[in-house]
Order: C-alpha cells, then structure tokens, then sequence
C-alpha cells in the first residue's frame, strides 16, 4: 500500500502578518514535487488561518493547530470543528505535546477531540510521544501505544487521521532521533495498529515524525520505511522548509 509522503508545518505560537506573508510568499514561489508525490499541509496560529488560507498556492493546505472538543458554545476562548469547517480549514492538529504537558490535555481528552474533529468532516494530525523520563525508563511503547489506544478507542474510521510520533525530548531540542530510532518506533506503532485496529490501517495510515527535522536530517529520516513524512516547527518558518517538502523524493528511489 503506498502511502503518499505528509509534511506538515506548524509554526506553533510565532508570526506577525508581515512574517506570515514572508513565509507564504517564499511557499508559493517554491518548486516541489507533485501533489500526487507529497502532501504539504500548514499550520498557522488561529488569527492567521484566514490570511494564510487565502493568499497560499492551491496545492497547500492549512491547518489549525487545535480546536475543541464538541460543538460550540459557552467555552470561552475555544475555536470550533464547525467553526473551521465554515471557514474552509480542511485539516487540524490535535494532542500536541506542548497542549498535552502545559494545558493538561489527557489521552481520553485527546481521543474524544479527534472523534468530533472527524465527525465534522475535518481531516486530523494526531500527535503522540513519549518524555525524555518515560524513554530513558523504557516505557517508550507503552506511552505512545496508550496514547494511540485512547485514539482507537473513538474513532473508527482512519482514513482522515495522520499520526505524528512526536518524541518529547526531540522537539525544540536539536535533539532529532536518529533514523533507526524513529522506525523502531514508527515499526511498532504499525504493528500495533495492525494488531489493535486493522491491517489495511496499518498499511495505509500515515506515520509522520516530528522533532527537531531540518534541511540536513530530512533526508536519512524520509529514507525509514515507516517514516511518511514530518511534522515541523521551528523549521517550517524558514525556507529550509521547502527542502524538508523535497525530501519526499527520497521514497520514490
Ligand atoms: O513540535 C513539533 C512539530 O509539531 C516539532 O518542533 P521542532 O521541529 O521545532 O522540534
């Protein structure tokens, strides 16, 4: 089952409209491969989707990087799954690490956002990882089969949901895992899927990695047969984003 190569880029809490514009404009003048080679998909702060969503070339698409967890309402300060849907964000991340650590966003919590993303027809990028402390003590599979277990537990159909193994100490670090330690983990979370949840899930659901991925270690990481790609922050708001999008070239050879 081919699996086309995902690259996201989310540019966290960052950007005034003069940066976005910058960002946007070296985007659209850059030359990738085919949309049928890979998938780009970016992800500006709220205040931005609009902006971003209206001046990007037609073959890129925005994320939001969260959204609530059922309809809206009295949830002061949350942004909906309708109210992306009416504005036309096709995709959104959802159980980011940082969300996770600094906002106390449980498993379950996650699991039920990304069923109502789903069920309001938004496509999500699902995050999980482990702590440096939980990897260092060996409960690596552990953690991120709990996180993706809290994930199956609601959602049925995986034909909209990309999984971003995001190993904590890698993100914002410099700290990237190396490339035999990214498939490790992305092997197993295939096998697990192929246990848990179904074998042409497994095979035909999207593994990206993300955690300090640069135009210099794009390559060897895109190489892993279980790598489909990347979720990128801080490297995504310069234009060495546009060769992390190239690196999708390496899994045609
Ligand atoms: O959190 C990440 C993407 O969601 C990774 O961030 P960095 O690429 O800055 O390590």
């Amino acid at each position: 089952m081919a699996r086309k190569f995902f690259v996201g880029g989310n540019w966290k809490c960052n950007g005034t409209t003069e940066e976005v514009k910058k960002i946007v404009t070296t985007l659209n003048e850059a030359e990738v491969p085919s949309h049928d080679v890979v998938e780009v998909v970016v992800s500006p702060p709220f205040v931005f989707l609009t902006l971003v969503k209206s001046l990007l070339r037609s073959d890129f698409h925005v994320a939001s990087q969260n959204c609530w967890v059922s309809k809206g309402g009295a949830f002061t300060g949350e942004v909906s799954a309708e109210m992306l849907v009416n504005l036309g964000i096709p995709w959104v991340i959802i159980g980011h690490s940082e969300r996770r650590a600094l906002l106390n966003e449980s498993n379950e919590f996650v699991g039920d956002k990304v069923a109502y993303a789903l069920s309001q027809g938004l496509k999500v990028i699902a995050c999980i990882g482990e702590t440096l402390e939980q990897r260092e003590s060996g409960s690596t599979m552990a953690v991120v089969a709990a996180q993706t277990k809290a994930i199956a537990d609601k959602v049925t159909n995986w034909d909209n949901v990309v999984l971003a193994y995001e190993p904590v100490w890698a993100i914002g670090t410099g700290k990237v895992a190396t490339p035999a330690q990214a498939q490790e983990v992305h092997c197993e979370l295939r096998k697990w899927l192929n246990q848990n949840v179904g074998a042409d899930i497994a095979a035909s659901v999207r593994i990206i990695y993300g955690g300090s991925v640069n135009g210099a270690n794009c390559k060897e990481l895109a190489g892993q047969p279980d790598v489909d790609g990347f979720l990128v922050g801080g490297a995504s708001l310069k234009p060495e984003f546009v060769d992390i999008i190239k690196s999708a070239t390496v899994k045609k050879n």
